[in-house]
């Protein structure tokens, strides 16, 4: 028998021995859910028959308490059970998928480490059959080679030797074969996994993380954590594995759900992510977007225009003027200049534009102005202006209460005079103290409630006031153009760029605390924030860490560098902060990467890994209706070849409506243009929004010289391409964009 072949005999048998365990793990397990639900019943149905319904009586209420908690441990039992259940039918399949034999130093003998997607444990003989890829030790598999190599464990540093490193490939439990590897075999698994089609949500890249990814997932050092790192080099997918790795750690340093949260640039690329971390056996966590915040925090009552939106009113401008227009508001009402202002207007707020009155109720005098004013400007810290000027109104109510109270009494006794009300003489006495009351709200309202639409359009429809404001700093030559745009719309739909301020405005002058609960925030796609976004996440995260992921490649509408990622460390000004770049790009074929090269700056570099396959292709059409009919058929030709997700790739959605009318009765393809729409099999979108995304084909629509010819063009070209993983094809008509 060859060596390779007892060896394979020894793994079948750790193998089954695994398979034994987890099948009586899961035995166990399965006959606890049993119990634990019976008891869950009981529990609902004792304390149905048991407890009263209804009471006022304050005794019986702890007792109902009481009885909701019991219930409630009870329910976490069972879900955890749960929890358990799912574990081991996983495992099931593939229990393990590497090894690597660890001789510590000072030991005789390498302990053999088996490592999976969770745990397993033989909790009578404490032996541990498999580590989860989350382990220490584990992180041995992703950074070494044979040879030496050390790893944190909880107490401290231990260093050994690496005496084997296998990885296997197992199905429903069988193992099909193991390899021995070194760099090269481990490119090749890699190779195999990148060679296959995607689909239409994210997948884990446990058993191939790179030894850079491996870095970024297990930071627990830094507060502030950035990745800059070339399209498809996997920030996504370190940024899922790093969320997991973060919930996985010891009790104290434990995330949990609830503690995470996602900032990503559309709801697609929610849902297109929202996979990855059930399947790593930890719960979904909250992807938000900034339109969605400002929805929260303005508890809807504002409308504003996506970022989405801005760009396809970007694209869609013909008048090239307006465009740079458009263009240089959103880059200056987004900048750093633009938040002095913003803060300044606070200032300007507080001390200038709240009108407060004398308060009288019923000619009895309640408060001065001055002394309100003088209240609402000292110095308290961390009160927000909006909590002040909540404990003003409160305290003017206090004060009125009782002089109501004597009022009423007095108005009531004054009825007794008219004979014809006397059954209705409390009623009418309340009716008239209410209405008075009422006016005297409305009255102390006026400058007690904070209207931030009316505040902030002060700063543009009083250009004295904004240049007051504006004083020492410097503004765009275009200022005045900007100020002149403030668009006249505002009052029924304000601007992407309007809607960031005012964000702003509110999260400073509110003191908002509604996501207080948030540790860690992972910001995807951080080239497409500007200052004025890290400034939102910095007041509303003020407890959290933040993991920042960007490519500056793939900015749209301005030119971006790696000094935003200066800016993003200035701002949230975080103690332990690192930065780490990552340049070799794993999604698509190296002809697909090379090609997607020639739309960056020629100093760029980047590494593209050797997947090969076919070149992209270039295609010219005689007019629309051949453009159409070469595009169909290249559709029927990826299909042909087994590919399922296709994307036609427009550069505005006003394009893609037009096509997607052409070509919907000849092919079956879906546009893709609301939020929940799911990206499968054949789709139609605009560039901007397939961000992040991925497609097997990549077909870019009409790349003609009119079409793309600026630098912002030529951003968008780098983004379709960088897509697509297998096959990429190009269109155009009568001349080709000179980016190609
Ligand atoms: N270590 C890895 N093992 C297997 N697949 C990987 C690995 N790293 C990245 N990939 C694959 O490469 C593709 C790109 O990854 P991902 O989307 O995370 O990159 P990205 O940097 O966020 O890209 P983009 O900036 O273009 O959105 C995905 O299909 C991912 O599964």
């Amino acid at each position: 028998m060859s060596s390779y072949e007892s060896e394979f005999q020894e793994e079948v048998v750790y193998l089954n021995n695994a398979v034994t365990l987890i099948n009586r793990n899961l035995d166990q397990e399965l006959s606890s859910i049993v119990s634990a639900k019976k008891e869950l019943i009981n529990e609902h149905r004792d304390m149905w028959e048991n407890a009263v319904h209804f009471t006022d009586d304050i005794d019986r209420m702890a007792e109902i308490k009481q009885d909701l908690s019991v219930i409630h441990v009870k329910r976490e039992g069972y879900e955890k059970i749960d929890e358990r259940i799912q574990k081991y039918n996983g495992m099931l399949n593939k229990p393990y998928f590497a090894r690597v034999d660890f001789k510590e130093e000072g030991e005789e003998s390498a302990e053999k480490i088996y490592i999976g997607f969770s745990n397993l444990l033989d909790e009578d003989t404490y032996e541990v059959y498999v580590y989860d890829w989350r382990a220490p030790i584990a992180s041995i598999f992703y950074r070494y080679e044979l040879g030496g190599a050390r790893y944190n464990s909880p107490n401290g540093e231990i260093g050994g030797q690496v005496l084997i490193k296998r990885q296997y490939e197992i199905k429903n439990g069988k193992l099909d074969y193991f390899i021995d590897s070194n760099l090269n075999i481990a490119d090749d698994a890699l190779r195999e996994v990148l060679a296959k089609n995607t689909s239409s949500k994210m997948k884990t890249i446990v058993e191939t993380i790179q030894r850079e990814q491996d870095i970024i997932i297990r930071d627990i050092e830094s507060e502030l954590l950035i990745v800059q790192g070339v399209a498809g080099s996997g920030k996504t997918s370190i940024a899922l594995h790093r969320v997991a790795f973060l919930m996985y750690q010891g009790f104290l340093t434990k995330l949990y759900a609830n503690n995470i949260m996602i900032i990503s640039p559309n709801d697609f690329f929610g849902n297109y992510i929202s996979d990855v971390l059930p399947q790593l056996g930890e719960e979904n966590i909250r992807t938000v977007t900034f339109e969605y915040i400002f929805k929260e925090i303005f508890e809807n009552s504002i409308n504003a225009k996506s970022r989405n939106e801005l760009l396809e009113d970007i694209i869609g401008c013909e008048d090239v003027k307006r465009k740079n227009i458009m263009k240089s508001s959103m880059e200056f009402k987004s900048s750093k200049e633009f938040v002095i202002i913003l803060n300044r207007l606070i200032w300007f707020y507080e001390h200038k534009m709240i009108e407060i009155s004398d308060i009288y109720y019923n000619g009895v005098y309640i408060a001065d102005k001055h002394s309100i004013k003088e209240f609402l400007l000292k110095d308290t810290i961390n009160m927000s202006i909006e909590k002040k000027l909540a404990i003003i109104e409160n305290r003017i109510f206090e004060k009125v209460t009782p002089i109501r109270k004597k009022r009423r009494e007095k108005l009531e006794k004054y009825i007794v005079n008219f004979p014809e009300h006397q059954f209705e003489r409390r009623a009418i006495a309340r009716l008239i103290t209410i209405k008075e009351t009422n006016k005297l709200k409305a009255q102390i309202r006026r400058f007690t409630k904070v209207d931030y639409k009316r505040i902030y359009e002060a700063l543009f429809r009083n250009k004295n006031l904004f240049y007051t404001l504006a004083k020492g700093l410097k503004l765009p030559e275009n200022i005045e153009g900007i100020i002149d745009n403030f668009n006249c719309n505002f009052e029924k739909s304000i601007c992407y760029e309007d809607m960031l301020a005012m964000l702003y405005l509110k999260v400073r002058m509110s003191g908002c605390s509604i996501f207080k609960e948030i540790k860690q925030v992972v910001v995807d796609e951080a080239q497409d924030y500007y200052p004025i976004h890290f400034q939102i996440l910095k007041e509303l995260f003020k407890n959290s860490r933040f993991t920042i992921l960007g490519d500056i490649n793939q900015s749209i509408e301005k030119e971006a560098t790696l000094s935003i990622y200066d800016d993003v460390k200035n701002i949230l000004n975080k103690k332990r902060s690192s930065t780490v770049i990552l340049n070799k790009s794993f999604r698509c074929s190296y002809e697909i990467s090379k090609f997607s090269n020639k739309f960056l700056d020629e100093n760029i570099q980047i590494e593209s890994f050797e997947r090969h396959e076919e070149e992209p292709k270039i295609i010219e059409a005689l007019n629309i209706e051949d453009l159409d009919n070469k595009i169909i058929n290249t559709i029927e030709v990826y299909r042909n070849l087994n590919y399922a997700s296709i994307a036609l790739l427009c550069k505005s959605m006003k394009e893609c409506e037009e096509v997607y009318n052409r070509l919907k009765n000849k092919i079956n393809i879906k546009i893709i243009s609301r939020s929940d729409d799911d990206i499968k099999g054949i789709v139609i979108m605009p560039i901007y929004m397939s961000k992040g995304l991925e497609f097997d084909c990549v077909i870019v629509y009409e790349v003609n010289w009119k079409n793309y010819k600026t630098e912002f063009d030529r951003r968008l070209l780098y983004i379709a391409s960088t897509r697509a993983l297998h096959k990429l094809s190009l269109f155009y008509t009568k001349k080709p964009s000179k980016f190609l």
